[in-house]
């Protein structure tokens, strides 16, 4: 097995990457989609499911892990990965950036973040250090430090301050589980808002620790389209050539086109779960929500073009149907589609790069889903 953290580059086209990033759990090949499992499972869908649409990694969440069922009641039954019996690599988010977004009274300081839970209303504390032994409690392969994740439209006094102590807590987060002393890989986190030279400074300052990979935060937080653009461009080239490059919570199939165009290698996004649940579908054609009664009659399948589960076993108007009804398997059908467009696409763009035609896959897609 490749030594966990070895991450290397076959091709590029333009900067976008194809590569390879060894895990304790296995290889992911880059550039990729990794699907949203908050709770140790990605909702509705079974490991079987995520096998079989060739999901490589998926993650999780530590706000939501250690409140419930516990992180340590986790440790104790193997981890994550024997806990859910997803054996392929799983990635942990830190919690701050829940903490942060979900509703509820927190108090930041220099030491941490104070937030009561959202189960039963009592208080906790995440340190950086403690963000870390939770994910080490929980076993994953790539753990993520503990930042703040500034909202959109935060002044530049205050971005400034709060990149300053998301440097400081990336230190703690390393020092807590310092570089080679076990197969966890720990990804820093760049911040700095919406302003450049802001963003510069977090990446140099971060840059300078030995992560084995690195992720741009604090985008995608109700900004306009161009502007998340324009800091993903000003600051991937930022990160280091030779380590993964991380962008989270992003985006839509445009996004994840023009990310990887960007140099970015990783990205997650609640979207194609989220958006299956209100019947917003992503085909080969652009995006169509089954509820219209367009579809009332309609006998093609979704979209012709997929070949996933759900479109070569069922129609439109019956998916519809399923969606009227409220029925539990018109998620499970939908959210199957969803997960599965968006990894093909991801396979899409890995051959792309290999073969030297991303502009033409990103310009065919832009043409589907132009406004
Ligand atoms: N708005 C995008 C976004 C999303 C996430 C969540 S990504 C995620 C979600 C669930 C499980 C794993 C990763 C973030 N997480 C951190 N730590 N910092 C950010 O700036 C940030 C920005
Ligand atoms: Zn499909």
């Amino acid at each position: 097995m490749t030594k966990p953290g070895t991450f290397v580059v076959h091709a590029t086209d333009g900067n976008a990457r194809r590569g390879t990033l060894s895990t304790a759990h296995g290889d992911i090949q880059t550039p990729i989609f990794m699907p949203v499992g908050t709770q140790g499972t990605v909702k509705s869908l079974s490991p079987q499911d995520l096998e079989e649409m060739n999901a490589q990694i998926i993650l999780g969440n530590t706000y939501h892990l250690y409140l419930r069922p516990g992180d340590e009641l986790v440790a104790r039954r193997g981890g994550l990965h024997k806990f859910s019996n997803w054996n392929r690599p799983i990635l942990t988010d830190s919690g701050g950036f829940q903490v942060f977004s979900l509703k509820g009274i927190r108090k930041l300081s220099e030491e941490g973040v104070e937030f009561r839970s959202y189960i039963d209303g009592s208080k906790h504390f995440f340190s950086p250090e403690k963000a870390i032994e939770i994910q080490m409690n929980l076993g994953s392969d790539i753990m993520m430090v503990l930042d703040e994740c500034v909202g959109y439209g935060a002044d530049r006094g205050y971005t400034e301050k709060s990149l300053e102590m998301t440097t400081r807590w990336a230190k703690r987060c390393r020092e807590r589980y310092p570089a080679g002393s076990g197969d966890q890989l720990m990804f820093g986190i760049v911040q700095g808002g919406f302003f450049k030279d802001l963003r510069t400074r977090s990446a140099e300052q971060l840059c300078s620790l030995p992560f084995e990979g690195f992720a741009i935060g604090g985008l995608s937080v109700g900004e306009s389209i161009p502007e998340m653009y324009e800091q993903v461009h000003h600051t991937a080239p930022l990160l280091p050539a030779e380590k993964p490059r991380y962008l989270m919570g992003v985006g839509t199939p445009l996004d994840l086109l023009e990310a990887v165009s960007a140099g970015v290698d990783m990205l997650d996004c609640v979207l194609p779960s989220r958006n299956a649940r209100n019947g917003t579908l992503f085909t080969s054609q652009g995006k169509i929500n089954i509820k219209k009664a367009a579809y009332k009659e309609d006998d093609s399948p979704l979209d012709p073009n997929c070949n996933c589960y759900t479109c070569r076993n069922f129609s439109k108007a019956y998916l519809r149907h399923l969606y009227m009804s409220k029925e539990l398997l018109s998620y499970r059908l939908n959210t199957y589609h969803n997960l599965y467009f968006y990894l093909d696409l991801m396979q899409q763009v890995r051959d792309s790069i290999e073969n030297g035609t991303f502009a033409q896959l990103k310009a065919r897609y832009e043409d589907a889903y132009a406004a």
